[in-house]
């Protein structure tokens, strides 16, 4: 299906052409096909005609390249060898030509990431000057690969655990794994992560006068006793438990974050995301909305851990890019839930993701699919119960709440790794 013609109606019905707005003297409003085109590509890779002649091959990708939009890599997978031959961009997608004075020179860490990296591409189509430091842990290049060679963007492979210098405007500090999986893999690294990187950043902005926001957690919430969650909750933590080292360093982050803005200046920002999903979520990093999409894609048995009756509210990215801009550009020093308050509980979200699934692919393709099982494994240690956001205090100090609808974003992520199967590329 082609990116412009999918339409995407927002929660209250209307349809949704852009993303962001124009807040706080910062324009952070792209058209959303623009968006799509650079993650939700269908051809972007072609499969190669089943020959071992190579020339022809040769001939066919020079011949294809021409063909194609010109904005895309266009990379051909050839199924009789399991490789992939790339070519690199010549053109890329335009972006904002902004005044010097207008142009902001902006440090992403974690830009690989899956949330970096849709926050790069919206600071990139509006203008911005974008670095990224990466240590690829969790992150990867193909995610803004589509940038690299562009003359605003940079790409750094480094680790936040050791400092780094840059002038720079504005820095988003995301860099931290953010899977239970993931952060539990080398608990140290990640506490490590969240403490020596975070510190490390804010002497950058210290130096450099830069704004500094930090992308903070629900977690830090732990095993809510108190529902919804709003900013003033203190939060219910095990400190020695498995999922500590993301909770707990997420908390220190928090700490060292307003300790550098009291004792030197350091204008902060701080933002307590929510669960979030979108495309470019690894399909294997483990949480739940990739495992269930790429299990029910698979016709394979879904996995609801312990009962299925604990809460999560999802919100989709583009959301969550839209709430990271308007913080770090308002004048909002107080941390910030960015989160939708749309609340399911894991059982039911099972039962969403493979009605939605089969859905897409009837749309899609024609046809229609059976519904997957769904099965229960054991619960987590310290698995939170509930988990909503009060976003109360983004509406009043942003203007902003969530747009789109789980469902919506869900239809889109399913495209997304649809597409990413058919190229061969998970
Ligand atoms: O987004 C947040 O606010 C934070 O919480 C998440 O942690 P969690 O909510 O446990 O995220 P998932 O791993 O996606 O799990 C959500 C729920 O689904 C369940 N689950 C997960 C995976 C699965 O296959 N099946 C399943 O039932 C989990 O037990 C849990 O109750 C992640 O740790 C972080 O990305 C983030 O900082």
């Amino acid at each position: 299906m082609a990116t412009s013609s999918i339409k995407v109606l927002d929660k209250y019905g209307q349809e949704i052409k852009t993303v962001g707005f124009n807040r706080f003297g910062f324009d952070s409003e792209v058209p959303i096909d623009e968006l799509r085109s650079l993650y939700l590509r269908p051809h972007y890779v072609s499969t190669a005609p089943s020959t071992a002649d190579s020339s022809k091959e040769d001939a066919k990708e020079t011949e294809s390249t021409q063909g194609r939009t010109p904005y895309q890599t266009n990379s051909i997978y050839h199924p009789d060898s399991q490789s992939i031959s790339y070519t690199t961009l010549t053109r890329f997608q335009p972006v904002k030509l902004l005044s010097p004075p207008e142009r902001k020179r902006i440090l992403v860490t974690g830009g690989a990431g899956f949330v970096g990296s849709h926050l790069v591409d919206r600071l990139m189509l509006l203008g911005h000057e974008v670095t990224v430091i990466d240590n690829f842990f969790t992150g990867s290049k193909t995610t803004v690969s589509h940038w690299i060679g562009h003359p605003n963007f940079e790409m750094v492979r480094h680790d936040v655990v050791e400092p780094f210098m840059i002038e720079c405007d504005q820095i988003y500090h995301l860099a931290c794994p953010a899977s239970p999986p993931h952060y539990q893999f080398n608990a140290v690294k990640t506490l490590k992560t969240s403490f020596m990187g975070t510190l490390n950043m804010l002497g950058l902005a210290k130096r450099t006068k830069a704004r500094f926001l930090i992308t903070s957690t629900s977690e830090i919430y732990g095993d809510p006793e108190v529902h919804p969650q709003n900013e003033e909750y203190w939060g219910h933590v095990n400190p020695i438990g498995p999922r500590a080292c993301y909770d707990e360093g997420k908390r220190v982050a928090e700490t060292l974050t307003y300790g550098y803005h009291r004792q030197d200046g350091v204008d902060v920002r701080v933002a307590r995301i929510f669960n979030t999903y979108g495309p470019r979520m690894n399909p294997a990093d483990g949480r739940v909305v990739s495992n269930f999409i790429m299990q029910a894609l698979r016709g394979e048995d879904m996995t609801v851990y312990g009962d299925g009756s604990q809460t999560r509210s999802f919100q989709y990215v583009h959301d969550l890019i839209d709430g990271l801009i308007a913080l770090m550009n308002s004048n909002e020093t107080r941390p910030v839930n960015i989160g939708n308050g749309d609340e399911f509980t894991i059982g039911d979200f099972a039962k969403l993701v493979r009605e939605t699934v089969r859905k897409v692919k009837k749309e899609d393709d024609g046809v229609d699919v059976p519904l997957v099982n769904i099965i229960q494994k054991p619960i987590p240690t310290d698995d939170p119960q509930k988990r909503r956001p009060d976003t109360t205090r983004a509406k009043e100090v942003l203007g902003w709440q969530p747009k789109w609808s789980v469902e919506m974003g869900l239809e889109e992520m399913v495209r997304y790794y649809k597409a990413k199967l058919a190229e061969g590329s998970l």
